[in-house]
């Protein structure tokens, strides 16, 4: 009877931690945006105002209350100046990158979306110090990051697939 009640502790205790590991995660979310140009494709990079000045899709930390989702087209709004009508939303194609950021796991979705009016303007926030619109390659090089690569990778196979002319 006390080795069970032992046992339930400990499953107690381990959910908690579980719980309270996953509450603590950092979650954020974004889209890939892209818009097709007359020979190819071109993805939206930015350039982080702070820290190592690294690359990355519109994306930011899901606040409370509110869904990843939610979350990918506010950031983008606020961070590049696109509302939701400036493209179309690829809901199947959602991607999940995790890292570690000062030691604590981070964990970021992307959708993938494509602009509407290729010329549509994009409107920086004080976060980025400036932005590109690059082919695959030219994408992944700035990007830098593995896993960031190989989602880029996913999107081209995918627009492939979907036979969007590339
Ligand atoms: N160093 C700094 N100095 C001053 N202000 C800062 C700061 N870092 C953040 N801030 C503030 O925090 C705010 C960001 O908030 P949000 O705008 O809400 O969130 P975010 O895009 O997720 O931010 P961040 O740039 O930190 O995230 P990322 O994962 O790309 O990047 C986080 C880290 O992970 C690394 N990283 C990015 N992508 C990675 C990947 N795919 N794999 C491995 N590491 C990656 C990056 O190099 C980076 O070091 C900014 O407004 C800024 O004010």
């Amino acid at each position: 009877m006390t080795r069970d009640l032992d046992n339930v502790k400990v499953t107690k205790i381990g959910f908690l931690i579980q719980v309270k590991r996953i509450m603590s995660e950092l979650r954020a979310a974004g889209l890939i945006i892209f818009r097709r140009m007359a020979s190819e494709i071109e993805y939206l990079l930015m350039q982080t105002s702070y820290g190592i000045h690294h690359w990355t899709p519109p994306k930011g930390h899901v606040d409370p209350g509110e869904s990843d989702r939610e979350t990918a087209l506010r950031e983008t709004q606020e961070e590049a100046g696109l509302k939701s009508e400036d493209f179309s939303l690829i809901e199947e194609f959602r991607k999940e990158v995790k890292y570690k950021v000062n030691g604590e796991p981070k964990t970021v979705i992307y959708w993938l979306a494509e602009l509407r009016d290729p010329n549509s303007q994009v409107v920086l926030s004080e976060e980025h110090q400036d932005y590109r619109w690059l082919p695959l390659t030219e994408a992944c090089t700035l990007a830098g990051f593995k896993d960031m690569i190989h989602i880029l990778h996913e999107c081209n196979d995918y627009l492939k697939k979907a036979d969007c002319r590339l």
